[in-house]
Parts: C-alpha cells; sequence; structure tokens
C-alpha cells in the first residue's frame, strides 16, 4: 500500500470555535462550511495548509464518541489520516497484515470522501484514519463548484 500524503490531523475541543483559535491566530483561514457528521457524533471545520488538513472536531452531544473523548484526555490530538489511492484496497491489505480496522466497510468522511479508522492502541495511542478521495478531487475542491464558469447555464 502507498500513503499518498498525510491528509489531516484532527483535534478534538469542546466547540468548533474554541478550538479553532490558535489556528485563527496563526493565520489559517476555515475552508468551506462547517460539516455535521451525525453518524461520527462530530461538527467538523477544516484548515488547509498546503495538502493537508486540520480537522476540527467538537461533539454533537453528550454521548457522540469526541464527548467520550474530552471526557477522558481533554481537547487534543484525535487522529492522524494518511490519503490512499484506494480505500478497499487499503483495508484489504490491513486485513492481511492484521491491523485492527474499526470498520469492515468505508465509511462517509468529510467532503465525500471515504474513511476507515485503525486501532489507537494499535497506533500507539494514535488513532488512524485512511482516506480516499473520489477522482479530481485530489487537492483542493471547492464546496459549491460556481456553475456559471463551467458555461452551464
Ligand atoms: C469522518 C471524519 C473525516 O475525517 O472525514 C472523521 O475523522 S470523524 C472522527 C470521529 N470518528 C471516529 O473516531 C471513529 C473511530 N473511532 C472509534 O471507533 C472509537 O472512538 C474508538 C474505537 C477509537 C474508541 O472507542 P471506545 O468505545 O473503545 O472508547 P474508549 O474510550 O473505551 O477507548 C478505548 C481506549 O482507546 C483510547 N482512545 C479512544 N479514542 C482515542 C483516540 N482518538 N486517540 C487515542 N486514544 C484513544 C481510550 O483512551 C482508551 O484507552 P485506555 O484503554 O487506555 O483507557
Ligand atoms: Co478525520
Amino acid at each position: 500500500m502507498k500513503l499518498q500524503l498525510l491528509d489531516h490531523i484532527a483535534i478534538a475541543a469542546r466547540t468548533l470555535d474554541e478550538g479553532s483559535a490558535p489556528y485563527l491566530a496563526l493565520g489559517l483561514t476555515p475552508e468551506g462550511a462547517d460539516e455535521h457528521m451525525a453518524a461520527q457524533g462530530a461538527w467538523i471545520r477544516a484548515f488547509r495548509i498546503g495538502d493537508t488538513l486540520i480537522e476540527l472536531l467538537a461533539p454533537d452531544s453528550e454521548d457522540s464518541t469526541i464527548a467520550k473523548f474530552l471526557e477522558k484526555k481533554g481537547p487534543g490530538l484525535h487522529h492522524t489520516a494518511y490519503r490512499v489511492e484506494n480505500i478497499e484496497a487499503a483495508m484489504g491489505e490491513m486485513r492481511e497484515a492484521g491491523a485492527p480496522l474499526l470498520n469492515d466497510a468505508p465509511q462517509a468522511g468529510r467532503a465525500g470522501s471515504r474513511v476507515a479508522f485503525l486501532h489507537p492502541k494499535w497506533g500507539q495511542g494514535t488513532l488512524i484514519e485512511l482516506v480516499e478521495h473520489g477522482h479530481g478531487a485530489q487537492k483542493h475542491v471547492p464546496e459549491q463548484p460556481d456553475l456559471r464558469a463551467g458555461g452551464i447555464h
């Protein structure tokens, strides 16, 4: 398996605004709109640095996995995510290697990506995510493409 790049580093925060403060001060601006991912129990805000994102995660409810994480560890590094070309192939290789995949099938990720997670105990205390972006979405994907520019009327 070839990891293509460090896709994102995710930081858990109590709220997106609280979590944003240091990154705004560092001169970054949020990319696109905040996303609510109910299946992950999270609100997500992304800040881009080249090809990599800082992904802020805030819990959407008291029983969210992010809320559980904050209760145990407080705000901080939640996971690192590596980009792969083909998520099914990458999961197959991980399964063969005996790595503890947390998902049987790819899950829906931010901005239309597909993701799978590996247990943090295996990752030396770091939850690891594998992420595949759709073809043509390797770099910056505008949240709302400007259809006028494409000549569609
Ligand atoms: C989709 C979007 C995107 O990028 O597009 C995202 O990233 S969404 C990101 C949010 N989604 C996810 O995280 C989905 C994958 N996560 C999970 O399935 C789960 O959270 C989990 C299996 C990692 C942990 O669940 P759990 O019920 O076992 O929780 P526990 O609290 O009992 O955790 C078990 C042990 O793992 C540790 N632990 C839990 N979560 C983390 C973490 N993020 N990083 C490092 N260690 C962690 C706990 O401290 C505990 O350690 P000890 O035993 O020493 O006390
Ligand atoms: Co992520």
